[in-house]
């Protein structure tokens, strides 16, 4: 099996990685299409050889194609990439807002591949959430996500709108997660830890916390209640965030991340 990736940034080389180091996909079997030289110096495990600079027809080679390029390069890349492309290849596309219509009507093609991952594809902890369009059988389907898997957990559905949802989710995520890491942080530092200090009390204060709702059945209420002993210091902390309403503002921000994933599959058309 073949594989070509456009785009080689983020989300491109951590493909590109995965399937490599995972033994999944043989090294020679991988081409790269990146307009930057300097990805070369950044993957040392990808032969240089797998490097193209340009579209060419060896795109036609591949059975699986990867689009890992930002949505607003999508028109530009699509215009070119149609001469090179054809029915029988599945294309993957990890770009956010773009809908599988809009991949279809642009690229004349129909295996379809729609996915939403995460920065922690980078480290074999991603969550990657997927959808196809019905041309894929379901021989095609257990390759695309076994290759998923190789960059950690997938889930499939078969709701496409269910893709802008996990986008604002599992896919932004890991960025609230590093927002509040950079509150407690913060907020250390100002109390005289020095910066190492206060990064691992909040590193290992969060890799704990998740440690123990893994552990357990207990849902988030449980685990806080549980921190949060009567007339102690937690409640005074909580009472707080729930007096200004903390938790629904960050609902709101996280309903904010899923509209403009689904203004960016308009915008794009
Ligand atoms: N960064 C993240 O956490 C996540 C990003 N995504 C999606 O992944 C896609 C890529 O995001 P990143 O990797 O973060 O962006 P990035 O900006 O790091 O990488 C995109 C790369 O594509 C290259 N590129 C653009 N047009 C090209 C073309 N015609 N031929 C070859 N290369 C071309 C750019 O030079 C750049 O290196 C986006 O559509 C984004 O929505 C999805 C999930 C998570
Ligand atoms: O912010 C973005 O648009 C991309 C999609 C999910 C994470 N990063």
């Amino acid at each position: 099996m073949k594989i070509a990736i456009v785009g080689m940034g983020n989300m491109g080389s951590t493909f590109a990685n995965g399937f490599i180091n995972s033994r999944f996909i043989n090294p020679t079997d991988v081409l790269i299409y990146t307009r930057s030289k300097k990805v070369l110096e950044d993957n040392r495990n990808i032969h240089k050889l797998s490097y193209r600079y340009e579209l060419d027809s060896g795109i036609a080679t591949c059975d699986i194609v990867i689009l890992a390029v930002k949505p607003q390069d999508f028109s530009t890349l699509a215009d070119d990439l149609k001469k090179f492309i054809h029915q029988d290849q599945i294309i993957v596309s990890v770009m956010a807002g773009v809908s599988i219509d809009r991949l279809k009507k642009d690229l004349l093609v129909t295996k379809i591949v729609r996915s939403m991952p995460n920065l922690p594809t980078q480290i074999g902890k991603g969550m990657t959430v997927f959808t196809a369009s019905e041309e894929l059988d379901r021989k095609e389907l257990f390759i695309i996500q076994n290759l998923i898997n190789t960059t950690g957990k997938s889930v499939y559905v078969l709701e496409e709108h269910k893709i802008d949802a996990a986008t604002a989710i599992s896919g932004s995520g890991p960025a609230y997660v590093f927002y509040f890491m950079e509150a407690m942080i913060q907020a250390a530092i100002s109390y005289g830890f020095e910066p190492s200090q206060a990064e691992l009390l909040v590193k290992q204060t969060i890799s704990g916390a998740l440690g123990l709702y893994e552990a357990n059945s207990l849902s988030t209420q449980d685990w806080i209640a549980k921190v949060s002993s009567k007339g102690g210091t937690t409640e005074q902390a909580i009472k707080y965030f729930n007096e200004e309403d903390i938790l629904q503002k960050l609902v709101e921000g996280v309903n904010r991340a899923k509209a403009q994933s689904e203004l960016l599959g308009k915008q794009t058309k």
